[in-house]
């Protein structure tokens, strides 16, 4: 059953009443008081009554949060003041940024104007909070867990898709799916292993077959289908075969991250999968708002119906071999499909579903935007690829990496972590206070020079804290913090981080951290060094990225990554290149 929060519709009519017809109600009161009718030219004075309304509301419903932090002995954040009513022109800047702007730096200057890590960006006049301050996240993650939740906003935006599943649920329902799916994932299983070498294998055939006759590789699109079919072949049982299908060809592709392909290549399951996450990507943008252009419709239904049309029959047949297993007296025993584990657990279709492609969800993107990157700073810094080469060459040779192997890779892994400190995959999270206000403790050291009296956030107020820009904040790493150097996680820079580990949270922290980390790891860590046992160098194919997806002159202009990058960081849910990444790969004189 859809959450009842989900009901955005519900919502909307109430926001309605709330601002137009309250203030309807006073006006025609007004009019009564002073013993006359409204007429048809004192109508429209009824908009400015209705803008007043909403300014008196709004002024005093500050004015009770500035009275309840005093006597808390906090304070509210700095407000960013727009120049348009309503912070419309921020609103309007902030879609802009994400359209062509540097991933967050948008953000980055707000804070920096206001000197704040926290900060109410106050859009139509609704409190929406944004936090790089790695105390305050810490709070939201781990120490002040329970006063906060994914809330309203999440449900409303992602209910069809995401349904009942892990991310789009709290409480006790969230816990039952944690426990239902965590002890799939917490051990190192023999049988990923043999799923990663498979489709590893098909992946580096399609590389070695192009880079033999000389073209480019789209990469960021091949891994996200390596990641798609391992993982669903991990989650379903079955075959999805996206590496089958053609190849983006230089000059054909567009800006997107999902229209890299032509869209007939790719099967109806995957489109419809990534159909839903730009519905919702584009009511993330729209903000507080996006329920009055789906009033008619729901955009993302359509999606959702093609995807349980491909789910439902291996639900089903996955209960149908519980139910024969049971017949033949065996019980349940360690499954290597995770739906099967699921079934074992659960007889509702429902529940399997959400879960399933929650986890899909999850695990798809993120590592595929991880291994982008790292081939990313490997063409970038070709000292750096034959040293994680070496390594691999030394420690692993030319055979298939075992899990002792994998951790024996310290440099590939300081290269995995710095990957994930410039480029983490979920550069953003989304959370809301429940019923009650928070105090969140003291700021961080990053504008240590003002007032640093505890942040008040108020009841229902969605927050969202940007760790992209918490892993590249100087005043945490020091003044090299933008620069991509892995050395810092094997040299005495280490101690920064161990003596305060809330400064890098790339899987997230406290009890909603990442259940497919161990996985991702492994996956990505056994993909680098079969890559690496074939290939000894690698460069960008800047001629082939289509129109648009170079970085703009002006960015030479900017700071920090943006002067010097060679590529467009963008997100949506996850963090991915505009345009795609296009590579040439060099095969290894003596490769295996
Ligand atoms: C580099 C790869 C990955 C990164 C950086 C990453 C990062 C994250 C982050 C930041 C969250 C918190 C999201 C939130 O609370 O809104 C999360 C949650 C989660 N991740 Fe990952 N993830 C990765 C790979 C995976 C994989 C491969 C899987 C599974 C196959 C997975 C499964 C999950 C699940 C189920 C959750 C929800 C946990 C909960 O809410 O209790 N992740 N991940």
């Amino acid at each position: 059953m859809a959450h009842p929060l989900s009901r955005y519709r519900l919502r909307l009519f109430s926001d309605f009443v709330r601002i137009a017809l309250v203030p309807l109600l006073l006006f025609m009161l007004c009019f009564s008081v002073f013993n006359t009718r409204p007429t048809l030219p004192t109508a429209p004075l009824y908009l400015p009554f209705a803008f007043l309304c909403a300014l008196a509301r709004n002024f005093y419903s500050d004015f009770q949060h500035r009275r309840d932090a005093t006597s808390r002995g906090a304070r509210l954040p700095p407000q960013v003041i727009g120049r348009w009513p309503g912070n419309l022109d921020i609103f309007i800047k902030r879609r802009k940024a994400a359209r062509s702007g540097y991933l967050a730096e948008y953000y980055r200057e707000l804070f920096h104007e206001y000197h704040a890590t926290t900060l109410n960006l106050k859009l139509l006049w609704i409190d929406m909070y944004i936090s790089m301050d790695q105390e305050h996240i810490k709070y939201i993650t781990a120490t002040g867990f329970e006063h906060f939740w994914k809330g309203r906003l999440i449900k409303e935006m992602v209910e069809p898709f995401l349904g009942g599943g892990i991310f789009n649920r709290d409480d006790q329902e969230w816990k039952d799916h944690r426990s239902l799916a965590r002890p799939f994932f917490s051990r190192d299983r023999v049988r990923d292993f043999e799923l990663f070498e498979h489709y590893t294998n098909t992946t580096i055939s399609i590389i070695s077959s192009l880079s033999s006759v000389g073209k480019s590789v789209e990469i960021q699109d091949l891994l996200t289908r390596f990641t798609l079919d391992a993982a669903s072949e991990a989650l379903f049982g079955t075959e999805l075969n996206s590496l089958r299908g053609a190849l983006p060809v230089p000059g054909q592709t567009v800006r997107g991250r999902h229209e890299v392909v032509p869209s007939d290549q790719f099967n109806a399951f995957a489109q419809a999968f990534d159909g839903c996450q730009d519905v919702y990507m584009g009511r993330v943008t729209k903000g507080y708002f996006w329920p009055i252009t789906q009033l008619t419709r729901d955009d993302m239904t359509p999606h959702v119906k093609v995807i349980e049309a491909c789910v439902q029959p291996l639900v089903a047949r996955s209960f149908q071999r519980k139910a024969e297993r049971k017949s033949n007296g065996l019980g349940p025993e360690e499954k290597d499909v995770f739906l099967d584990h699921l079934a074992d657990q659960t007889n509702d279709p429902k529940v399997i579903q959400d879960q399933l492609l929650n986890i899909l969800l999850a695990g798809r993107d993120t590592t595929a935007c991880l291994l982008t990157f790292i081939i990313y700073f490997m063409s970038l810094h070709p000292n750096i690829a034959r040293r994680m080469r070496s390594e691999v060459l030394e420690q692993v040779g030319s055979g298939t990496p075992t899990f002792e192997d994998i951790k024996s890779l310290r440099y590939v892994r300081a290269v995995i972590n710095e990957t994930l400190r410039l480029f983490p995959p979920v550069p953003h999270n989304i959370r809301e206070t429940r019923d009650q206000a928070v105090v969140f403790p003291r700021s961080d050291v990053t504008f240590d020079f003002g007032d640093n009296t505890p942040i008040y956030m108020p009841a229902n107020t969605p927050i969202m804290f940007i760790r992209f820009l918490t892993h590249r904040n100087q005043a945490l790493w020091g003044p090299d913090a933008e620069v991509f150097d892995p050395d810092r996680w094997l040299d005495s820079r280490l101690a920064r981080f161990v003596d305060n580990p809330m400064m890098y949270t790339p899987f997230n922290a406290g009890p909603r951290v990442c259940i497919g980390q161990n996985y991702s790891l492994n996956q990505t860590t056994y993909f680098l060094v079969r890559l690496l046992q074939r290939f000894d160098s690698f460069s960008l194919a800047p001629e082939c990225q289509p129109e648009g997806s170079i970085p703009p002159p002006e960015w030479k202009r900017g700071r920090g990554r943006q002067a010097i990058e060679r590529i467009m960081p963008t997100s949506s849910v996850s963090t991915y290149v505009r345009g795609g990444l296009w590579v040439n790969f060099n095969a290894a004189a003596k490769g295996i």
